[in-house]
């Protein structure tokens, strides 16, 4: 109830048009009932036997009745009424026949016949611009609902603390932007039109079916149930099987962008050939899956078939007595079927609306817990630009799973970088250097300690003005599949000129490449930055967090290899990004940190020393270690 309540509110913008459809629906169901009704003095005037003439009509017309209103009084003689006067269908069926043939009339027996056909022509014509109107209201409504919907799930994701996207998988999260909204989004369309829309249909439908005979239509309501009964029971089967194939077609996406997204793995494994096997196992699978459901659809359709003609089939046996007993006419009965046959789509939309809205109530429970998911980093209200004096880890432990004997992967971690001095981190790997730079980040909060900037804890600042004032350049660098300008002047473009980029790019060493591409600045550079070297992508991202002259730089060194040209090149970049300039960085090639201020080696989560580089030289501890490991590395590779 509560999920409903919530989903009423989305749509209570759309309230006007909700009211439209309802006005809309009435309009076109009382529309319905006239075209269909008007197909009886149709059938009438048709067979009415004999030729017509001139002198015929005009004979007629002198006695005041026209042949058809007076076969048609014969036609219809009067029934008793049904129920204690509440609704007397044969005097309705009667009034309306009579109006009816009224409006038709014509000098002629040809000239009524055109009129009624051109007024059919006119009805269905009118009824289907209200259908086609009200299409588009309930097609506005669900979409301007569903994209509410889609906007605030992807805005709550996105706000979301990084750990949220450490614990689900990115096929998850795009399913409820993509999916999840889309099941709601049909299921709001299936609402509004079984609710709104359907019901008047019906309701007149039957009205009209009731004043046909009211026993056929008792006969014709059994019938059409038992139908629907057999042929829903057969379509259980086929929708179990189809959800399967959809899960099978969702697996298929995951593989294939997981394969294509590590194709380099596959192709310097030569992995092409095992690849390209499992594939074939997983398209036999899908392909009997495929042929099983095939199958009961092809028996199904025959079979439904077979069911509706004999449902048809019973209503005419039943109606053709009706005829025989002089209840009704057969022209009645014509359009007894014809109205019935109207009335199935209407009846079988209801029946198959539960479905669309549980699979929509499971999509919106969904979506709601993923909107209700309530902050762990929760947001700081001060205000901050800049800092003067010192950034301090003051007794820092963290861990990032909270189970009571997890261990703390920073163990009780003080540090502090003074304004204008080039702090690094160095250690082993796992040793916990990016975990720092995280908690200062504020990506996740501390468990006990604090880190404070001029003093003031970090968690009483606004975070996203705290990440602004920082430039990060990270081990994985990301590029997005735009212009080399935009990626550089990423989140500050409405602030910044060209002159800004251009100059970022020089101070990363990435102007000259980039001038040699042939659109400049404007080149597209694909997904993930494909198109560029392993070197020219991370200059850019250097480019990147220069262009907005960050107070504090963070410079996680990447790991991955480069060729010693291209080392040297972006080494460069490195320097001169750092000059004059606060920055933490994270190093892994100590030939990097030899000029640092101080530099913090980290063991298992402890600081285990500090000092420059001669200091931890001397000390002779683990720095010196690192240090002749790799020096010992650079030698054994240059012998
Ligand atoms: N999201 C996470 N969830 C759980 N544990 C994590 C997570 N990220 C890192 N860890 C663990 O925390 C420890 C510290 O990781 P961290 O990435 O900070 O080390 P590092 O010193 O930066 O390593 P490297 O030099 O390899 O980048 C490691 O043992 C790692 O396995």
């Amino acid at each position: 109830m509560n999920l409903l309540l919530r989903m009423l509110r989305y749509l209570a913008p759309s309230k006007g048009k909700i009211a439209l459809v309802v006005v809309v629906s009435i309009i076109t169901s009382f529309l319905s009932v006239i075209s269909i009704y008007s197909i009886l003095p149709l059938l009438n005037a048709v067979f009415e036997t004999g030729p017509v003439t001139r002198t015929e009509a005009t004979h007629t017309e002198s006695d005041g009745k026209s042949r058809q209103e007076e076969s048609m009084q014969k036609a219809t003689p009067l029934k008793p009424a049904i129920g204690n006067g509440f609704v007397n269908f044969d005097e309705l069926k009667k009034n309306a026949l009579v109006t009816f043939q009224h409006a038709f009339h014509a000098e002629t027996k040809e000239r009524s016949l055109l009129n009624i056909c051109l007024f059919l022509i006119a009805a269905f014509a009118v009824k289907n611009i209200f259908v086609y109107l009200n299409g588009q209201l309930i097609f506005r409504i669900q979409t301007k609902t569903a994209k509410k919907l889609r906007d605030d799930v992807f805005r709550s994701i996105i706000e979301m603390h990084l750990d949220y996207f450490n614990k689900n998988r990115v096929g998850n999260l795009m399913n409820y932007v993509y999916n999840d909204v889309e099941n709601v989004n049909a299921s709001i369309s299936s609402t509004l039109v079984n609710f709104l829309q359907n019901p008047f249909s019906i309701f007149v439908y039957m009205v009209v079916l009731f004043a046909l005979s009211w026993q056929l239509t008792l006969f014709a309501a059994f019938t059409s149930l038992l139908i629907f009964f057999l042929i829903q029971l057969v379509g259980k089967n086929v929708k179990g099987l189809a959800l399967t194939f959809q899960t099978r077609m969702g697996d298929m996406n995951s593989v294939l962008q997981e394969k294509f997204n590590g194709i380099k793995v596959i192709k310097a494994t030569a992995f092409e050939d095992v690849e390209l096997e499992r594939f074939k196992e997983f398209t036999r699978d899908f392909r009997t899956l495929g042929i099983k459901i095939q199958q009961m659809r092809n028996v199904i359709s025959p079979l439904n078939e077979t069911l509706l003609v004999a449902a048809i089939a019973g209503v005419l046996w039943f109606g053709g007595l009706q005829v025989f007993k002089g209840v009704m006419t057969a022209n009645e009965l014509i359009v007894f079927a014809f109205t019935l046959y109207s009335t199935m789509g209407p009846i079988k939309m209801l029946g198959n609306a539960n479905t669309s809205i549980q699979i929509g109530l499971i999509s919106v429970e969904r979506l709601f817990e993923v909107l209700d998911a309530e902050a762990v980093v929760v947001n700081g209200t001060r205000s901050i630009t800049g800092f003067s004096h010192t950034i301090r880890f003051e007794d820092v432990c963290f861990r990032y799973l909270k189970e009571p004997d997890a261990p703390n992967v920073l163990d009780h971690v003080t540090f502090e970088i003074k304004k204008g001095e080039m702090v690094a981190l160095v250690g082993q790997s796992g040793s916990g250097k990016s975990t720092a730079v995280d908690l200062l980040l504020r990506f996740y909060d501390v468990d006990s300690g604090r880190i404070t900037i001029d003093g003031v804890d970090i968690r009483d600042y606004d975070f996203k003005q705290l990440r602004r004032m920082i430039g990060v350049v990270s081990q994985e660098v990301i590029l997005f599949n735009d212009s080399i300008d935009a990626n550089i002047a990423y989140g500050v473009r409405d602030e910044i000129g060209h002159g800004r980029v251009e100059q970022a790019a020089r101070l990363a060493n990435a102007h000259q490449f980039i001038s040699e591409k042939p659109d400049g600045y404007n080149t597209l550079i694909g997904d993930r930055g494909i198109q560029l070297s392993g070197g020219q992508r991370q200059r850019l991202a250097i480019a990147r967090a220069m262009v907005k002259n960050p107070e504090l730089l963070i410079f996680d060194e990447a790991t991955s290899a480069l060729d010693n040209e291209s080392e040297k090149v972006v080494q460069q970049a490195i320097d001169h990004a750092l000059a004059n300039r606060t920055a933490l960085v994270v190093a892994h090639r100590l030939s990097t940190v030899k000029n640092a201020d101080r530099i913090i080696v980290m063991e298992r989560g402890q600081v285990a020393e500090s000092g420059n580089h001669e200091e931890l030289l001397q000390a002779d501890g683990l720095y010196r270690k690192l240090y002749e490991i790799q020096f010992a590395g650079k030698t054994e590779r240059a012998s």
